[in-house]
């Protein structure tokens, strides 16, 4: 949370005794002010650059204006303006937290002369935060529509852009942008639609002009499955392959829900969903999808996220106004254990949503999700649940659970092929579901795909390559994607720290992801990573593609649009770990490319997986059938040619990548060593230290290697990047602007034209 410099100067005048014959404006306005808690003030998100417009909370960081803070004693106190008092001419702003912002508060409950005064008020106020989120929200809605023309885009965010809405709290905008929506437009798109596919589910009026702006026109299977068991008030277990609609099969009965209530009373009781991520980012990615469906309610649902890496003052301040809240574990259990009243307000929700319910109920997540459910159980604060809990009193909230992956016994215990016994084993899956403390029994299981979890429209692909050979095969690959959108997964963080750099000096355009950045980082490596725009071919190669260089962080969930290419750098950890990955490609029935490099010490491993994942799929099919179906996993044969024509500049580009990185730790390391002995009062000679240790066993080969690059001066450094610049502009004998490699329709191939990736497809065989 960051205070505007300009209102602490002012503080800090506010402090010292007043000057004699003080300025009568002042102590005018000081005389309409109050003493009034910080959560109350008027806080409003500090102004980011135009390119992270997207990152809305992303950065936490917030401003307030019109406020005094004053030291009595050992207390501050923040004085303010009331709310219909002026400043200097200037309008204070009001308490954000007051409901004359929330859209949703502005109807039924609220006098109509009142509610036009204040919105009016509001729209005075319309700040340039406040207008980017309108924008944001804008441009989710556009990524729906992606038939839409540049030139609607541009209207509508044009007209996003005029309806400016009231001043608040960023997230509020959200649903006050679905007021200040033009509805004219709305019906037209809706007349647009045929929606008679989603008329059996039941769904209401409001909900379905809602999806038809989202230009769906037909519920996926898992929504046509889910929504009708959710509206049934039934628990349910949801499993579909990725990228089929999951996030909108419990998001559209939630909604629904809200609206229901809404209708009933106006009145607000709290939070009817909490929605448990696994990931930061998916978390973000939840909440914007629900705002988007949200866009074309007139009155919509206030949904907030709740993540590590951002402010936790502002998420508490969201929290106490939310209808729908989306949460990573560790950040909400810090907010539900700290706050009682936060507490007792998700103790009343009527959905619990775990989504990537694999991954969020084992690992590090486990022992806050676990909190969680126990704390939501408790009937009283300080009561603790039973462990063995056959006791745990029912409850009265649907638990909803999602994945595209379940453990294949758990599955069949599910699908009640096999004993469903929820006191199995405690790691397994079984186990931690019977911590979610169903409502029924029996929650209903959902399975749209039981002989398979990858997408329909994906196509995998193998390189077996020497292990030093994966750089080289990498920038083959991407190579031959010029204009793609590509993801690459790697098992390290320090491979990430490699990879990025190493492809940004062969000129590709490569974002960094991992755990260990920073959140605003991690935020804008995403939003670059979208900014590209690989569906327009006018555009320059260097603008219409992009590249993240991405851990598992990555894998789970995120719906990035137009990702044609995900490359294995590593092989996965697990064979879920590989559908989830592969899983951000082919989405929403459209096509994609899954590529595994496979070094040699891999191939057992690899084969392994593949046998997994296929294994259902396997079952009934023969081997040949496999390939000619395209069912599995395809050997890639890369021309020879293009990868040795391509060897030099990556030999390059990895000896400047290293050696940049080796002096760069090296400097890390002799700033940390100089501190050191001067704490110690020791003279620094970093010759003598380097000879006291150095040492002989493992890792001492990679030490003398670093020390080398280390070692390496700036011309010769100089003289490389000359080279490679050189190398770089000299054109490669394939891609889309040279049709033909070695006569092979290289660019039909990559379309699919001969109904193969590259090269020479073998069925599954390593
Ligand atoms: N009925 C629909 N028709 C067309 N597109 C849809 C429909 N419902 C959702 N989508 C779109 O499909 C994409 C994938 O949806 P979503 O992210 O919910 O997939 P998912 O099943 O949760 O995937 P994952 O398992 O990877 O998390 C999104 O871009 C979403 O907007």
């Amino acid at each position: 949370m960051a205070i505007d410099k300009k209102r602490k100067r002012s503080d800090g005048q506010g402090k010292r005794p007043k000057a004699p014959g003080a300025s009568s404006k002042r102590q005018k306005s000081n005389a309409g002010k109050r003493v009034t808690s910080v959560n109350s003030l008027a806080w409003k998100s500090v102004e980011v650059p135009e390119m992270f417009d997207d990152a809305e909370g992303f950065y936490g960081l917030e401003e307030v204006e019109g406020v005094d803070i004053v030291r009595e004693g050992d207390t501050v106190k923040f004085v303010a303006a009331a709310a219909t008092e002026s400043d200097d001419g200037e309008e204070f702003g009001g308490f954000d937290d007051a409901p004359e912002v929330n859209a949703e508060d502005s109807s039924a409950a609220e006098p109509a002369a009142a509610v036009t005064s204040k919105e009016s008020k509001a729209q005075k106020k319309a700040p340039k935060a406040e207008g980017k989120d309108a924008q944001k929200q804008d441009d989710l809605k556009k990524d729906a529509q992606k038939s839409d023309s540049k030139a609607q885009k541009k209207e509508k965010k044009e007209k996003a852009a005029k309806a400016k809405p009231a001043k608040g709290d960023p997230e509020l905008e959200a649903n006050v942008f679905a007021q200040a929506a033009d509805l004219a437009e709305v019906e037209a798109e809706d007349n647009d639609i045929d929606m008679s596919q989603w008329v059996s589910l039941d769904l209401s009026s409001q909900m379905l002009s809602s999806i038809a702006r989202l230009k769906f026109a037909k519920p996926t299977a898992i929504q046509a499955r889910a929504i009708p068991q959710v509206m049934n008030g039934h628990d349910v277990i949801g499993k579909a392959a990725t990228g089929s609609g999951k996030t909108l099969a419990f998001g559209i009965p939630i909604v629904e829900s809200w609206l229901a209530k809404r209708a009933e009373t106006a009145e607000k009781k709290g939070p009817i969903a909490l929605i448990l991520s696994p990931t930061r980012e998916l978390a973000h990615q939840i909440s914007d999808h629900l705002k988007l469906l949200c866009a074309g309610l007139t009155t919509g649902p206030y949904i907030c996220s709740v993540t590590g890496g951002l402010a936790v003052q502002k998420q508490q301040r969201q929290l106490e106004k939310a209808d729908i809240v989306i949460g990573t574990p560790g950040r909400m259990w810090e907010l539900m254990s700290s706050s009682n009243s936060v507490l007792a307000a998700l103790r009343g929700i009527n959905f619990l949503v775990v989504d990537e319910a694999d991954r969020l109920l084992k690992d590090g997540h486990f022992k806050e999700a676990e909190e969680i459910l126990k704390a939501l159980d408790r009937t009283a604060p300080g009561e603790e649940n039973d462990d063995s809990d056959d006791e745990t009193p029912r409850h009265q909230r649907q638990t909803l659970v999602f994945s595209a992956t379940f453990n294949k016994a758990l599955q069949q215990k599910l699908a009640g092929k096999a004993r469903f016994n929820l006191l199995g084993d405690a790691e397994s899956l079984e186990y931690l579901l019977k911590k979610l403390n169903f409502r029924e029994e029996r929650p209903k299981y959902v399975d749209t795909n039981p002989v398979s979890q990858m997408a329909e429209n994906l196509k995998e692909g193998l390189i077996q390559c020497g292990d030093l050979e994966k750089d080289l095969y990498l920038y083959a690959v991407l190579m031959l994607q010029p204009t793609r959108r590509a993801l690459v997964f790697t098992n390290s963080i320090n491979t990430v720290r490699r990879l990025t750099p190493f492809l940004q000096t062969l000129n590709l355009p490569a974002f960094a992801l991992h755990s260990d950045m920073e959140q605003k980082a991690r935020l804008r490596s995403i939003e670059r990573f979208k900014a590209a725009n690989p569906t327009n071919p006018q555009t320059s190669s260097s603008s219409s593609s992009s590249i993240l260089v991405a851990t598992d962080v990555a894998a789970r969930g995120l719906d990035i649009p137009n990702i044609d290419l995900v490359i294995h750098y590593h092989v996965p950890r697990s064979a879920d770990d590989y559908v989830h990955r592969s899983g951000r490609t082919a989405r929403a029935n459209l096509s994609g490319i899954s590529v595994l490099l496979c070094g040699p010490k891999e191939a057992v491993p690899t084969q392994r997986l593949i046998a997994k994942v296929h294994a259902a799929a396997a079952v009934n099919t023969s081997r040949s059938k496999l390939a000619s179906a395209g069912v599995g996993v395809h050997t890639i044969d890369i021309d020879r040619r293009l990868v040795s024509h391509l060897r030099p500049r990556v030999v390059l580009s990895k000896k400047i990548t290293e050696t940049s990185i080796a002096k760069e730790r090296g400097a890390r390391e002799d700033d940390w060593m100089k501190n050191a002995a001067e704490e110690l009062g020791v003279e620094y000679d970093a010759d003598e230290l380097e000879a006291a240790g150095s040492w002989k066993g493992r890792g001492s080969g990679k030490k003398a290697r670093e020390k080398e690059a280390r070692a390496v001066g700036k011309s010769e450094v100089k003289q490389w990047r000359w080279e490679l610049k050189e190398l770089l502009g000299r054109r490669v004998n394939t891609g889309v602007s040279e049709k033909y490699l070695g006569g092979v329709d290289v660019d039909g191939l990559l379309r699919g034209a001969r109904g193969e990736f590259l090269g020479q497809v073998e069925g599954l065989g390593l």
